[in-house]
């Protein structure tokens, strides 16, 4: 009996003397930022550091980093932690300025933790760095000109003209329409179309299974919350572990499609000038040129591997299409719509500019067209000003960057975020923040203002490649149905609208309930 109790206060003791080293190594860890001479005004939580409430889901992280940005006044930039690991966030727009163009060469990443060799799909513009990033944008870059995007204005259009059809049934019941679901299931089928030639039905057919790979990769499950935690803490984990970012039969599933499409182009010798067949005419040539590879060069540091595109890359570019454009258009879309059912005087004055435009020009649209529309362009802005798809940029610092004007030198390896969603909210740039107003787009407001405080589509070298797609995908099927109906608010919509804690980009929590009604001739 006295062993046995002398046993238990033993283990007692190693419990008491590993839990308090434990606790204090954490809080020494919470000490970095002030070691480095770096402001962090408010307090860590000893577990989850400054992201408490975006790891329980309870705020959405563009809120949650607002309240820091808000709560930070006076400072250019303040520490804070993501569980123990430091970040900079970003308060000043020249310095932000100089983080995304003057300083790229510090900056040209963002830092997102992926392993291609894991999750093939993952290795894409969006994630890949240094030398492979650069020589992917400059091939990839072609396919976004005007010149070529133009051309697919018939296919978003047709699109566009069968979401209309599918309003007609509600409208004459008067029944409301989940709206969020519906723009979904519309950039589902345009970037399918688009991108890769093939139609995926998803309009006329919600459970399509690209419809479902989507509303899986933008909700948050037990393993994207495991692998943020762990990103945080341990990255080399996650590959050590095989966490993945995308369900393994989501993936098999997108990778089969496009493989299958480039065995069947191939074997057919089809060509339809469309993104895929760049890919694969970019994969033909196998290795790039020496000649290119010296023009690629990021800086004197930057490894120049030998990069080959192999299917796997061809198929992680495609993927990008899909995360880059699906989720943000719908999203934008999504809150234009509901902002127009909450302003019908901005509603109404969209309505005779479309109305003017299809009298002109007999009901046609084209890309030149769509570029008259000046007041349909100023409300898209507005949207996303107030509810930028994007809330937070990351870039990684590759080398050390002293803050100008500052005695404070951060470190290589550490990250910096631009809060866009609170930065977008500040009544410093934005008077009334909370107000819808398309006014606040004209030439001369946007002359007016600092350019850096408007960043829905990011900046610098990075910027992203489908601005001018994602804009046009967007206004061709405001067009539509603006042209044919008018948007009310459901009752069912409770106001002020709450943006879900369980998603990455700004989403209606509980979705987005709207009627149309048609509009008399
Ligand atoms: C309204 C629609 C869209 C919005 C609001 C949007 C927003 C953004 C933002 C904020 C970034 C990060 C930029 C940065 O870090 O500076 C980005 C990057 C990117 N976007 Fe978009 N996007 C949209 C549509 C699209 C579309 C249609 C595509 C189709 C391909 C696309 C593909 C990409 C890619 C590939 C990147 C990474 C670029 C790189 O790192 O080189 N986006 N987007």
């Amino acid at each position: 009996m006295v062993l046995f109790d002398c046993l238990l206060l033993n283990l007692m003791a190693y419990a008491v003397i590993i839990s308090t080293s434990f606790y204090f190594y954490l809080r020494y860890r919470y000490t970095f930022w002030q070691r480095q001479g770096c402001p962090v005004p408010l307090e860590p939580n000893i577990i989850y550091g400054h992201t408490k409430e975006v790891t329980k889901m309870k705020t959405w992280v563009g809120e949650h980093y607002a309240s820091i940005y808000f709560n930070t006044n006076g400072y250019k930039f303040v520490g804070f932690y993501q569980f123990q690991k430091p970040k900079l966030m970003l308060r000043d727009l020249n310095i932000i300025k100089d983080v995304f163009t003057k300083e790229f060469s510090t900056f040209p990443n963002r830092g997102i933790v992926f392993d291609d060799k894991l999750e093939p799909l993952t290795g894409n513009l969006l994630t890949l760095e240094g030398h492979k990033w650069k020589v992917l944008r400059n091939k990839l870059t072609p396919a976004f000109t005007i010149g070529k995007i133009k051309n697919m204005i018939d296919l978003i259009d047709g699109r566009a003209q069968e979401m209309v059809r599918i309003l007609e049934a509600p409208a004459v019941i008067d029944e409301q329409v989940e709206f969020k679901e519906l723009l979904a299931r519309f950039s589902t089928d345009v970037i399918s179309i688009v991108a890769f030639g093939f139609e995926t039905n998803s309009l006329a057919n919600p459970d399509a299974e690209f419809r479902k790979v989507g509303r899986m990769l933008f909700s948050t499950s037990i393993e994207s919350i495991i692998r943020n935690a762990l990103n945080a803490l341990a990255p080399s984990l996650i590959g050590l572990l095989k966490v993945r970012s995308i369900k393994k039969e989501y993936a098999d599933f997108f990778y089969n499609v496009v493989n299958d499409t480039v065995r069947y182009r191939e074997e057919n010798n089809i060509q339809r000038n469309d993104f895929l067949d760049l890919l694969m005419k970019i994969k033909r040539g196998q290795n790039l040129s020496s000649e290119e590879e010296s023009k690629l060069v990021l800086n004197e540091n930057d490894e120049k591997e030998d990069f080959k595109f192999t299917m796997d890359v061809l198929a992680a570019q495609c993927f990008v299409w899909f995360i880059g454009g699906y989720e943000t258009s719908s999203i934008t879309l999504t809150f234009t719509f509901f902002e127009l059912a909450q302003n019908p005087e901005v509603q109404t004055r969209a309505q005779d500019e479309i109305d003017s435009v299809l009298i002109k020009h007999n009901g046609k649209l084209t890309y030149e067209i769509l570029q008259e529309m000046t007041y349909l362009d100023m409300i898209v802005s507005e949207a996303l000003r107030k509810y930028p798809p994007v809330p937070n940029l990351t870039r990684k610092a590759v080398k050390p960057y002293k803050l100008p004007n500052s005695d404070f030198t951060l470190n290589k390896g550490l990250q910096v975020v631009i809060p866009v969603y609170a930065i977008h909210n500040d009544p410093e740039y934005w008077p009334e923040p909370e107000k819808f107003i398309p006014e606040r787009f004209t030439e001369e407001e946007k002359h007016n203002r600092p350019q850096y405080a408007y960043l829905p589509f990011g900046a610098g070298p990075r910027l992203c490649i489908g601005m001018r797609f994602g804009m046009m995908q967007v206004k061709v099927a405001l067009f539509r149905i603006l042209s044919t109906y008018n948007i009310s608010l459901s009752k069912n919509m409770k106001l002020p609208i709450k943006l879900n804690p369980k998603t990455i980009p700004a989403n209606p929590e509980g979705g987005m309930f709207l009627h149309v009604t048609k509009r008399k001739n």
